[in-house]
């Protein structure tokens, strides 16, 4: 099949691999031209294991091209909407969805199937499908069909979980979902689900929103061993013997392109809802918060005065392994920290921008800060970097550290224990 991929990010970039590498050709349509030349000379824009060799093999075989002409598009029986949907002032922002929708419109034929992949507040599906109807004076389950398929891939994982994932599939009309399923067999060994578009966009958000009101709990869970003198990993990890307790991590925050706005994606037509959602909301953006007060902490008991203090935030991904910073609670932690402290300095070995050696980073520096959780962060050897720094304050915002080092001020979210 010809198949036309809108939007090559962090997952529409890996879906059109896919898609290529299992006999499809392939169209990937971008509007960062930067993106497009980067793709087409076989180098990814973004960090993901695995995601250059097999980006090279599809390229040099012919099977995927990127470009940003909408034309290039033309004879496509399959379309996959792969587009980011951010929030604007605390509301959904479908204007690239909807603008990927206007761009199908103008190059589609007659028995094209539409797959929404991006994350979408329940109802968008069949709102896109009337609006291809408006469009083209086709109607959608006789002239063409549209599903909703969203992606629940883990990024880190992406290539193993697009195979392996099961998947839920909702079409406007059933023949919509019918028609998925056998295009995303083209390379899915996971279950897959049918059901309608509304459902299933409802599913992925409940999903995202599950998550996140866990986090929040956990992060509530630690603020308040912190008080009662408790490790709060070791006791998430006593209560996790339990056969139907299932805890999550604290840390200094939740961030990522999905998270931290899906469940206002999920509410945000909602007549009534009971609050839980958006308090659990609140409660992890204020994460970044409280690991400022740690800090400030620990000034009080070195001594050290915040105005001439120079910090090191170590890493600023939202996650460990990546380097997407979006939403991430390590750039909040940085703006709050700019305005309360003499100098802030970032490092992490993912993200340009920041200080190329930990070293630089961290001489004569008052505190150290780790706000993600990667690998390379578990094992540092505090002893010698302990020797560059002004003053040895250590702040483990994701409970990387079990022991604390010798010599250091040691504090960290849910370290009651210390
Ligand atoms: N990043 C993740 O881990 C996951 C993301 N999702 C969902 O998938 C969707 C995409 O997310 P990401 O890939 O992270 O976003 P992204 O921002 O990395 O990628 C979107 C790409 O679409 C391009 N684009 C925007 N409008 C376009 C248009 N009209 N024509 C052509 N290209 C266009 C952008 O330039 C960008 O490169 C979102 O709805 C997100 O919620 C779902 C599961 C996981
Ligand atoms: C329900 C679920 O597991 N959703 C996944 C999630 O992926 P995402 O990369 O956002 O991963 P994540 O591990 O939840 O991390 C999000 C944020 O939450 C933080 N985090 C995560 C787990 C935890 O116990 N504690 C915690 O503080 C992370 O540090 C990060 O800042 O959101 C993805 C998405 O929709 O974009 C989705 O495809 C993934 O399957």
């Amino acid at each position: 099949m010809k198949i036309g991929v809108i939007g090559l990010g962090y997952i529409g970039l890996p879906t059109a691999i896919m898609f290529a590498s299992s006999g499809h050709n392939v169209i990937g349509l971008e509007i960062r031209r930067d993106v497009v030349e980067k793709i087409n000379s076989g180098r990814a824009h973004i960090i993901e294991p695995e995601i250059n060799e097999r980006l090279k093999k599809v390229i040099a075989e012919e099977r995927l091209k990127a470009t940003t002409r909408p034309e290039d598009l033309r004879g496509a029986e399959a379309f996959i909407v792969c587009v980011q949907t951010p929030l604007l002032d605390d509301s959904p922002d479908l204007s690239y969805v909807e603008n990927a929708i206007r761009t199908i419109a103008e190059v589609m034929d007659r028995g094209a199937l539409i797959v929404i992949e991006s994350t979408v507040p329940p109802g968008t599906t069949v709102r896109m499908a009337r609006l291809l109807e408006d469009l083209t004076g086709m109607r959608e389950g006789i002239d063409f069909y549209v599903a909703h398929a969203p992606e629940r891939v883990m990024p880190g994982r992406i290539f193993k979980e697009l195979v392996y994932n099961s998947r839920i599939i909702g079409g406007v009309s059933p023949k919509a979902a019918v028609l998925a399923e056998k295009l995303y067999r083209s390379f899915v060994k996971g279950k897959i689900y049918l059901t309608t578009a509304t459902t299933a966009e409802m599913v992925k958000l409940m999903e995202n929103t599950f998550r996140d009101v866990n986090i929040a709990l956990a992060n509530e869970f630690a603020i308040l061993a912190q008080q009662y003198g408790v490790n709060v990993f070791e006791a998430i990890r006593l209560a996790n013997t339990h056969p139907r307790v299932r805890i999550h991590m604290p840390g200094i925050g939740v961030g990522g392109h999905c998270l931290p706005k899906d469940p206002y994606l999920l509410l945000s037509s909602a007549k009534k809802e009971f609050g839980l959602i958006r308090l659990a909301r609140q409660v992890n953006e204020n994460m970044p918060k409280i690991a400022v007060n740690l800090l400030f902490e620990a000034f009080e008991r070195a001594g050290v005065d915040p105005s001439r203090a120079t910090v090191v935030v170590l890493g600023l991904a939202y996650k460990g392994g990546t380097d997407d910073t979006r939403n991430s609670p390590a750039l909040k932690l940085v703006k709050l920290l700019e305005t309360r402290v003499g100098e802030v300095r970032t490092y992490d070995p993912y993200v340009g921008g920041t200080h190329k050696d930990i070293k630089d980073a961290l001489r004569e520096a008052d505190a150290a800060i780790i706000a993600t959780d990667h690998l390379e962060f578990k094992t540092l050897p505090w002893e010698e970097l302990g020797s560059l720094m002004r003053t040895r304050i250590l702040i483990d915002g994701r409970g990387i550290i079990a022991e604390p080092p010798a010599d250091f001020i040691f504090l960290g979210i849910g370290r009651g224990d210390v």
